[in-house]
């Protein structure tokens, strides 16, 4: 299926003429960490997929129906799945928007998109037909203003180094009225739930990654979720954005939390 290239590079190489500085060496480590986290996606697409039904039980399918549920996709839609990676949320969207809609899943890493793609040819649903696969960058949109009717990232933006950059782009990109849903594990204010979240990926899913040799990559999903912001936080970065409407809701027992904006 049709694959276009909507920029050449996100992480090109720092070339510049400053001298090393803070500001030199900390707009190398984002671009060293862009990249890093570019590659980690490309390393991860081939098992990707089974792991994550195997370590959630198949919960994260269910999940992703209601971020999609919430983005208020419907019939005709011309809708955006940010990071989208191996398509899950995009093939959920075609079923949404049907034949007559459109569906965009963009994402940076080439291999995420190449399985994308594979399971695109190998579904027989009519409607599939309707998902193009672009790669880019959630910071910087290959698309116009107000162009999508609805946009969803699932574990995405915790990935994403500027998510304040991404969900400004996110806002350009959505027509007035529209939402975006995004889906992400919750980093709670609970100390129960946190230390629920950090024993299973530290016993379960860090162990059965490590089977893979992909122990590190699962060791970065745990630090992610330290570092990402708490659902209220989402809230107030996205009215500050400028989304007239923010709510961030709590699924799967608090593990996991669905940012719905409007704009
Ligand atoms: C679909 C899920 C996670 C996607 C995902 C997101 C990332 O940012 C990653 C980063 C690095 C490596 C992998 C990923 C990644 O797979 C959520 C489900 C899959 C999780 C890997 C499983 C997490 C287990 C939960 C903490 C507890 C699940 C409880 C369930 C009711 C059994
Ligand atoms: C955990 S996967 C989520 C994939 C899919 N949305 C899902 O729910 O299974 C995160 C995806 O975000 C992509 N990603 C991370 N940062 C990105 C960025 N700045 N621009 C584009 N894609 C990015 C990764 O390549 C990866 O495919």
């Amino acid at each position: 299926m049709l694959m276009a290239t909507a920029s050449p590079h996100i992480c090109l190489p720092l070339l510049t003429g400053q001298s090393p500085g803070p500001n030199f060496r900390s707009k190398s480590r984002q671009v060293r960490c862009s990249e890093e986290r570019q590659a980690l996606f490309n390393r991860i697409a081939p098992v990707y997929d089974n792991l994550n039904d195997l370590l959630s039980l198949g919960q994260h399918r269910i999940w992703k129906r209601m971020a999609v549920s919430w983005s208020g996709a419907k019939l005709g839609d011309h809708v955006l799945d940010v990071c989208c990676g191996s398509g899950d949320l995009a093939f959920l969207l075609s079923d949404k928007v049907g034949n007559n809609g459109k569906v965009v899943g963009l994402d940076f890493s080439k291999e995420q998109l190449t399985i994308a793609s594979s399971r695109q040819n190998s579904k027989s649903k009519a409607c599939y037909r309707n998902i193009k696969w672009v790669e880019g960058s959630a910071v910087d949109l290959p698309f116009p203003e107000s162009y999508f009717d609805a946009v969803t990232i699932g574990y995405g933006l915790r990935n994403v180094i500027d998510k304040r950059r991404a969900l400004e782009e996110v806002y350009r990109v959505l027509k007035p009225g529209s939402r975006v849903s995004v889906l992400d594990f919750n980093k709670s204010v609970n100390p129960f739930v946190t230390s629920i979240q950090e024993l299973m990926i530290d016993y379960v899913v860090v162990p059965v990654a490590n089977s893979y040799g992909l122990a590190n990559e699962y060791i970065y999903l745990k630090d992610s979720i330290k570092e990402f912001l708490t659902g209220e936080e989402l809230e107030k970065l996205a009215l500050e954005v400028g989304f007239t409407a923010a709510k961030h809701y709590k699924i799967g027992g608090g593990l996991m939390g669905n940012l719905v904006s409007t704009r």
